[in-house]
């Protein structure tokens, strides 16, 4: 399984940036930054109107390798805006997913949509340093997390400023969310271990997750028959990666999505 080996590396790179810069000054950096840009709301607004999508700036994963060679993060996430992305996703993993943080600010001051920090978080450093790298929300997972550190770095990330979107897989991880303050739960259709996707598993879990919470469907999504298929099953928003990364009219497919 890989998300041991992923969590023991983030505890590394944390270490490793903390000494670099300490976390009070990430923290003095905070005062000076614009408010975040609202990442929900806009989910809310584009879902009343058609099909809220979190476009994800993906340029390969552990299971796929690279998925897009001619990588340019700012071009994609042009085109993510241009093809009517509600949000977007950014990875910012560099070892797993050939991502990095300073994508977030690259990104930010060339499109005007909310943006997700999407990694592993593992320590309360890392969601100052993503606020401070131009992030409006974080990812949380809870496979990786438990109870106490959900709900600490919960509310460490609402005083930053930053939204959540809490990732689950199963019902013992959608019950410890609903413990938690989260707006947003992601059910992620892809198995970590295996890294099989099924969109069975959002059929069985957003039904179970109450509407006053952001309901977001994650991985696996190909096409406008998927996004009918998760709309029917209770999803609000839906997470798609690989199936835009691999077209070359990305603004295109992405309309093609969402229409
Ligand atoms: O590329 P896909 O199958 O459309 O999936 C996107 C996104 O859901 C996936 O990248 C993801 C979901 N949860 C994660 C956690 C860490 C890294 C990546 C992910």
């Amino acid at each position: 399984m890989i998300l041991p080996r992923i969590l023991a590396r983030k505890h590394e790179e944390v270490d490793a940036a903390r000494s670099q810069v300490p976390l009070a000054e990430l923290g003095a950096r905070v005062a000076d930054l614009a408010p975040c840009r609202p990442f929900r709301v806009r989910l809310k607004e584009c879902a009343a109107r058609g099909t809220a999508v979190i476009a994800e700036v993906k340029k390969g994963s552990p299971s796929k390798g690279v998925i897009r060679a001619d990588f340019d993060p700012v071009a994609i996430a042009g085109a993510y805006e241009r093809g009517g992305a509600a949000c977007l996703s950014v990875l910012t993993d560099r070892d797993f997913f050939f991502g990095e943080l300073a994508y977030l600010g690259m990104i930010r001051n060339a499109v005007a949509l909310p943006l997700l920090r999407k990694d592993f978080i593992v320590d309360a450093y890392q969601l100052h340093e993503a606020r401070v790298a131009g992030a409006d929300a974080v990812l949380l997972i809870a496979a990786a997390l438990d109870g106490g550190q959900l709900a600490d770095f919960s509310y460490l990330a609402a005083e930053l400023g930053l939204e959540v979107l809490l990732e689950i897989h199963d019902e013992e991880e959608l019950r410890r969310a609903l413990e938690t303050p989260a707006a947003l739960i992601g059910v992620n259709n892809r198995n970590l271990s295996t890294f099989v996707t099924d969109l069975r598993i959002s059929e069985r879990l957003l039904p179970l997750i109450p509407p006053q919470r952001l309901r977001v469907t994650e991985s696996g999504i190909h096409d406008r028959l998927d996004i009918e298929r998760l709309k029917d099953a209770g999803a609000d928003a839906f997470l798609i990666g690989e199936s835009l990364m691999r077209e070359t009219d990305i603004e295109a497919k992405l309309k093609s999505l969402i229409d």
